[in-house]
């Protein structure tokens, strides 16, 4: 809906026919977004060449759809299509960030990242928030800005593509683990110093993959970070909750996305290859994997040899 404004026709592509029709004609996703129409200019298709057309692509899938998506895309995609990636995560088994998966799924498009504190459904209604899009050139971030920013959803733009997704990628890693505190009733105190301390984690990370503290400090990192931890109408942030309850990981999902879930070993990964220190990311890794409960991760916390801030 806010890449339809101002604009005639723009195509919104799913890979399930059936679904697609059925957007077509009621104009609402009952799944996803009760209650809130489809933009007139809105059209829903099932057929990726619909990309062909397009100046700019934004892609919406699940982080580890994404290079399937891409690959399919990619015979469609024509070169120096701006492809916005609104995923937030890393792939599993590779550990590539998303712009090196489209690099090497759909290497004649150019690529641009675009995330910030944006629930879908608050965007939808029309909710004022702003997120950052980042590209490569100066040039193109500034154009897609100027393209994608409406009155209740600002762009600001930024060239450090690498600092935008490490951002969304940590960032709903961190919230599982700020909703399984709350899920514990360990109260709001603690819900704070875990997102300082989560902070401290994600900048870390971001230094050793040479993201510029700017970027780490604004819309995409602390930006995302504070909204995501901070309010269970976050999947991930949900999850953790449910965890915190005493819930089983096969039912804590509730049969929604939570990306961190996802992402979670893979970050793992790639701390370790930059021998990056990120105890909260590991202990929600560890309880995923369920190599220990959530107690266990508490416990193991706050025993942690006192240090020095930073
Ligand atoms: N929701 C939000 O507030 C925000 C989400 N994001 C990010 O956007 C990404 C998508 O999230 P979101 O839209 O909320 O997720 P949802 O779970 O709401 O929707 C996922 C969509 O992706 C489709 N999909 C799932 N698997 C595949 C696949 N293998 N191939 C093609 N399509 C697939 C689903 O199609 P189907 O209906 O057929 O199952 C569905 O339309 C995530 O990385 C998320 O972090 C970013 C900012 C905000
Ligand atoms: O990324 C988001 C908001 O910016 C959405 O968060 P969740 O995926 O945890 O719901």
């Amino acid at each position: 809906n806010v890449a339809a404004v101002g604009r005639e026709r723009v195509p919104l592509w799913g890979r399930d026919a059936a679904h697609i029709a059925a957007l077509a004609q009621e104009r609402e996703n009952a799944r996803f977004l009760p209650g809130l129409r489809l933009a007139e200019a809105v059209a829903p298709t099932d057929s990726l060449s619909a990309v062909h057309a397009a100046e700019i692509v934004l892609c919406a899938a699940p982080a580890q759809a994404v290079r399937s998506v891409v690959k399919a895309a990619s015979p469609h995609l024509r070169a120096g299509t701006a492809f916005v990636i609104c995923a937030k995560g890393i792939e599993q088994g590779t550990r590539a960030f998303m712009s090196e998966v489209v690099a090497e799924e759909a290497p004649q498009v150019e690529v641009a990242v675009l995330s910030g504190p944006s629930f879908a459904a608050d965007v939808c209604k029309g909710l004022p928030t702003a997120v950052t899009v980042a590209a490569n050139s100066e040039a193109r971030a500034q154009w897609l800005a100027e393209q994608l920013s409406s009155r209740s959803f600002r762009l600001y733009r930024s060239q450090d593509v690498r600092g935008v997704e490490i951002g969304g990628a940590v960032k709903n890693v961190l919230a599982i683990a700020c909703g399984m505190a709350s899920g514990r009733g360990l109260g709001a105190s603690a819900g704070a110093a875990l997102i300082a301390r989560g902070f401290a984690e994600l900048t870390r990370l971001g230094a050793a993959w040479g993201a510029r503290t700017e970027t780490l400090m604004g819309l995409s990192g602390l930006g995302d970070l504070v909204l995501t931890c901070g309010s269970n109408q976050s999947r991930n942030f949900a999850l953790g909750e449910a965890l915190g309850r005493g819930e089983a990981l096969s039912e804590a999902r509730h049969g929604k996305l939570a990306e961190g879930s996802f992402t979670a070993s893979a970050l793992m990964e790639i701390a370790r290859e930059r021998s990056v220190e990120m105890p909260i990311s590991q202990s929600v890794a560890e309880i995923l994997a369920g190599r220990i409960d959530v107690e266990a991760a508490i416990e193991a916390l706050l025993m942690r040899p006192l240090r020095a801030e930073g």
